[in-house]
Order: C-alpha cells, then sequence, then structure tokens
C-alpha cells in the first residue's frame, strides 16, 4: 500500500491538539520531530538508549508527521485536517509556521519511521516505558515496567503530559483502588494504575482505534483482569464512587467534565488533570476550585502543568 506523509511545521503548545486530528482523521502513528528533544540532556545511567539523528530536526519549533493511506478520499482528508487545525486559532492556540507538506513513502519506510524514535525511557522513580520491539533488561528489582504498542492511538507514555500523570499516579494510588482513566488513548495511565496496585480501573475513549490500542496494551502488561476498556464521552453515564480520576486531555474538555468528577470521586478522592498548556493553568485551576475541589500539588514540565485536587 502507498502512504502519503502529511508534515506540519508548528509549535509545541500545538503539538497534542494536532496529534488528536491526525489520529481523529485516520492517521496511522505519528512522529514528532522536537528540537527540545535533541539539544536536552538526558541521563544514560539507566541503560536508556537515544540514538536521534540532528538531521531529522527542525532549527526551532516542531514537526508533527503522520501517515495517511494513498486512497480516493486523500485529498478531502488532507482539507478536512487543514480545517481542523486551522480552528486550533480559536482556541488561542499558537500554530506556528503552521506549514504543511505532502509526499508519497511506501509502506516499509512508514513501518520504521516513527519507530526509530522511541527506545526505552525511565519516565519516573518506578516507571520505565519499553517499546514492545526492544529487549529490556530491569536495572533494579521494584521497578515497574510498561510495555507498549502505541499503534495509532495516542500515548508513547513519554509525552510530558503523560509523564507528569505517571508521577502523579505513582504519589497518590493505593492498594485497591477504583480509578477512572477519562481519555485513554494507548491505555499507559490505566497499566501504570493497574500496576500500582488499583484493582477496578475503567478506562474512557471517545475513540474506538484508542480502546482496542488501550485493550491490547493492558493485556500486554497482564493487566487485563483489573482494567475495564470502553468507548465513552468523557465520563458520560459513568457511575461512583471511585478513588481517582485521571484524565490528560486538553484544558478546554477538562473543564468540561470538572463537575461530573466531582460527582463520581469519593469524599477525599483524588482528580489528577493534565494536558493543561501553561496559559490556560488558571482557567483549570478556578474551575477546579469552583467545583469544589482543593489543589494539593501543581505539577510542572516543560510548558505542561498537571493538578492533584481533591475532593473535600
Ligand atoms: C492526549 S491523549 C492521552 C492519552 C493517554 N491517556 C496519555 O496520557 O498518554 C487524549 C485522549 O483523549 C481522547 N479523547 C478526546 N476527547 C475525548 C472525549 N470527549 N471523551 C473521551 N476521550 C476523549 C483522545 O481520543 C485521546 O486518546
Amino acid at each position: 500500500m502507498k502512504w502519503s506523509e502529511f508534515s506540519i511545521h508548528t509549535t509545541q503548545e500545538a503539538v497534542e491538539p494536532i496529534s488528536n486530528i491526525l489520529h481523529e482523521a485516520g492517521a496511522s502513528g505519528v512522529v514528532i520531530e522536537d528540537i527540545a528533544d535533541l539539544v536536552k540532556e538526558r541521563s544514560t545511567v539507566l541503560g536508556e538508549i537515544y540514538q536521534l539523528d540532528p538531521t531529522d530536526y527542525p532549527e526551532e519549533g516542531v514537526i508533527v508527521k503522520a501517515y495517511l493511506p494513498v486512497n480516493s478520499f486523500l485529498g478531502e482528508t488532507v482539507d478536512g485536517i487543514k480545517a481542523s487545525i486551522n480552528s486550533l486559532l480559536l482556541y488561542d492556540i499558537d500554530l506556528g509556521k503552521n506549514h504543511v507538506t505532502i509526499s508519497e513513502v511506501n509502506e516499509e519506510e512508514w513501518a520504521t519511521a516513527w519507530k526509530k524514535y522511541y527506545h526505552p525511557v525511565k519516565i519516573s522513580e518506578k516507571f520505565t516505558i519499553v517499546p514492545t520491539w526492544e529487549i529490556y533488561e530491569p536495572v533494579s528489582s521494584d521497578e515497574l515496567i510498561i510495555e507498549l504498542d502505541p499503534g495509532m492511538a495516542f500515548g508513547t507514555g513519554t509525552h510530558p503530559t503523560t509523564v507528569l500523570c505517571i508521577q502523579a499516579l505513582e504519589r497518590t494510588v493505593q492498594k485497591d483502588d477504583k480509578v477512572i482513566d477519562v481519555g485513554t488513548g494507548s491505555g499507559v495511565l490505566s497499566i501504570a494504575a493497574g500496576l500500582l496496585g488499583a484493582n477496578q480501573i475503567q478506562a474512557l475513549d471517545l475513540d474506538q482505534v484508542a480502546v482496542e490500542s488501550a485493550r491490547l496494551n493492558c493485556k500486554l502488561n497482564k493487566v487485563q483482569n483489573v482494567v475495564n476498556v470502553s468507548q465513552n464521552n468523557l465520563l458520560d453515564g459513568i457511575e461512583g464512587p471511585v478513588d481517582l480520576v485521571v484524565s490528560n486531555i486538553l484544558a478546554e474538555i477538562i473543564v468540561r467534565f470538572i463537575d461530573k468528577a466531582y460527582e463520581v470521586l469519593k469524599e477525599n478522592g483524588t482528580f489528577i488533570t493534565s494536558g493543561i498548556i501553561q496559559n490556560k493553568k488558571n482557567e483549570v485551576k478556578e474551575a477546579l476550585q469552583n467545583a469544589g475541589f482543593v489543589i494539593e500539588e501543581t505539577m510542572v514540565m516543560e510548558d505542561w502543568v498537571a493538578f492533584i485536587a481533591k475532593k473535600k
């Protein structure tokens, strides 16, 4: 099959919403080439492998690439993607150069294109994310490994918004907790919660591709008995009480279901919200407080913010 590479030069702030648009448009695999990844200092003491080629990276900003099958709908798909990306301006998301290029690639190139950017990474005190095609020997006996094949769903586990959630889960999940993961993507946060001892996890996503990817990854990590993955819009129709709700979605989406998250949580339950770009931080903080949450911790990584809030 022939594939078309859709490439857009944009900003770090726009990476996540653009990746979502591309996934929703049926893209298979998204590659993110961020100059910040190339220049950042990395520890290799834990056995991580970094093989980044400077010629793959832009001089400034971020290039997001996605792969779309070449068929008779391609022209319309690309026009639809461009229109959706441009509509992000309505949410004050800076698109930077917003320069799009389209080129053809063959399947073999596509299959390896995004995998070369993805290697084992230790992302928190306990967790190391390992792509399924890499062989990795744990460094210590208490290290927790998440094996992932993100496929077409968002969530290689290494995006700052995901890392913040996993670090927050590590601090908050108690044995036998009931958890809801809103916008599970590859299932990475549900897997983390399961490995930390939660024993009833509802993983929800609007996107059926994500639902299938999360089911596969849960099996791969042997948490399928404690994680139930289903297609759902936010928390619509979901009932509590649960100990913890975690969600890594954009600020604009989080504010839509804060009241419902409050409703499904037990007294003193925890709401972890991530995917919040710095300039939207106060908007989410105010909405959390208005709903009755008390913010216990504000976590920051690069341009991203996550909150650990408690229902009081
Ligand atoms: C940024 S990804 C997060 C994936 C994963 N939880 C992580 O932390 O890496 C956001 C996910 O939310 C899903 N999503 C977006 N809008 C949604 C909605 N209204 N209801 C449920 N899921 C939604 C997307 O399909 C996507 O998989």
